[in-house]
């Protein structure tokens, strides 16, 4: 088990935002709790489904999903099923995962010794086995909701020292499509929200959720292909195990889970990035603006999407425009860097290209002194509403907890369930200026 450890900063610039260095939740000193002692959670049903779900902070959050627990060191897949809603005015219902065939999960065991019953938990078991993979429909991804499926690592192409952009292919049995709708984009009813699936570590049996980024239009890939952007943790547990994989080994998958559904009527998003929080800003770029080719998603003209994305060092986003030292400089030019992009920062641009006027990106470097402050979000809110329209407008946050807290204020828990919480930080402070604007924490 492991002892505490001590949070590794890798520069001593300071950041307005607490800097929790991952965007996982729990205490820190549950997270043992949750690795070794899963089981005990059988034994005070209720308190442990509450346990549960705080446990899963890192894990996964959900905006009306559920959450689904596997431990697959059982013969069974113990499920447990803990829903957390973020109901504020801010976070519209996201599509509902819940399932009339969710098994329910095991009670605690009143275990006899006897043969008959034995075999009797085990016939149970196998059956609830068979139910789990063959009763839930699997969606057309191929992807379960509970259910881990092996993709393959095909490509890492690394950002930086700690990030790297996976790309994972489906199992072949799921590459052969059956319809053209399949060959296209088997995820593509999911573009339209905000979306992560749940990655596990085989060895520890501890799962984190990533989010996909959309595929790129200028790329062919293999049908049911994903990219992820993932940051290796210092003493993360499933971070380091994914950074450690070489291109050819197996990444088990499940879900997916929504964790927000973009409203259809959205005329502006000002989307606040934390580090891979860059991740579901590219996904609301992909969900308000749609591919660029199908016309999906594309409804109006000048719908906008302005991205304020905050990195700790510059390797994260190599070839950025210099920070300029007042915001409305570096909203009006472009300084250029002199170092070659890297592709994140590429696909940004290409957006940018793709889209002008309409997507917009600002980055900010904490080891620089530039930091996303009340100027910069008042600036790209002013912009995105200069023209009048119809249409609701959001400002999305999403990075690790101290940049979600600082920003908008924390998620909170209540009665077993997280929620938005209330509007708080720096957005807060912004009063009548951000009047009309809606704030989802991701
Ligand atoms: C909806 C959602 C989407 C996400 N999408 C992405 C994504 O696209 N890309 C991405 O990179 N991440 C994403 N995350 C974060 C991701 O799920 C993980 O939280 C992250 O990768 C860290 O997991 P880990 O297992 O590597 O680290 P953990 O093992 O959870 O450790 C996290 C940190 O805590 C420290 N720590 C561990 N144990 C202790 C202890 N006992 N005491 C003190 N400190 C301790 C570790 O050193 C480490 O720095 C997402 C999270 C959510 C909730």
């Amino acid at each position: 088990m492991q002892g505490p450890r001590v949070a590794h900063w890798e520069f001593p610039a300071p950041a307005p935002y607490p800097r929790t260095s991952v965007k996982s939740r729990h205490p820190p000193a549950l997270r043992a709790d949750f690795k070794f002692n899963l089981p005990l959670l059988h034994q005070d049903e209720k308190a442990s489904m509450h346990r549960c779900a705080r446990l899963a902070r890192s894990t996964r959050r959900v905006c009306r999903g559920d959450v689904g627990y596997t431990h697959n060191t059982t013969p069974v897949a113990v499920i447990f099923r803990c829903c957390f809603s973020t109901t504020t005015r801010a976070a519209e219902p996201s599509s509902e995962s819940t399932s009339s065939t969710q098994p329910t999960p095991p009670k605690s065991s009143k275990s006899t010794s006897t043969l008959f019953l034995t075999t009797l938990a085990l016939a149970a078991a196998g059956a609830t086995t068979y139910q789990l993979s063959s009763s839930s429909s699997p969606p057309s991804s191929g992807l379960h909701e509970r259910i881990f499926t092996p993709y393959t690592i095909t490509s890492k192409t690394p950002i930086s020292p700690t990030s790297t952009i996976f790309t994972l292919s489906p199992p072949p049995s799921q590459t052969s499509p059956t319809s053209d709708t399949q060959s296209a984009d088997p995820f593509a009813p999911l573009w339209p929200t905000i979306w992560s699936l749940t990655f596990r570590q085989p060895q520890l049996q501890v799962a984190r959720s990533y989010t996909p980024l959309p595929p790129l239009s200028t790329t062919p890939t293999t049908p049911g292909a994903l990219r992820f952007l993932i940051r290796r943790e210092h003493g993360g547990e499933v971070s380091t195990y994914l950074s450690r994989l070489s291109v050819g080994s197996t990444i088990d998958i499940r879900g997916p889970v929504v964790e927000y559904a973009i409203p259809p009527d959205v005329s502006d998003v000002v989307f606040l990035a934390g580090g891979t929080g860059i991740a579901p800003a590219l996904q609301a770029v992909r969900a308000v603006l749609g591919d660029g080719v199908s016309g999906e998603g594309d409804k109006s003209t000048n719908t906008t999407v302005k991205i304020l994305w905050a990195n700790r060092q510059r390797s994260e986003c190599s070839g950025a425009p210099l920070p300029a030292p007042s915001w409305w400089r570096i909203w009006d030019t472009t300084p250029t860097s002199t170092e070659p992009p890297s592709p994140l920062v590429e696909e940004l641009r290409g957006l940018e290209a793709r889209y002008p006027g309409r997507v917009e990106v600002k980055y900010f470097i904490d080891a620089e002194g530039s930091f996303i402050d009340r100027r910069g979000i008042l600036d790209a809110v002013k912009s995105a509403g200069k023209e009048e329209k119809e249409g609701r407008k959001l400002i999305m946050v999403a990075g690790p907890d101290g940049f979600v807290k600082h920003y908008v204020g924390p998620r909170v828990w209540e009665g077993g369930e997280e929620k938005q919480g209330p509007l708080g930080g720096v957005v807060k402070g912004l009063g009548l200026g951000v009047k009309g604007w809606e704030v989802v924490k991701l």
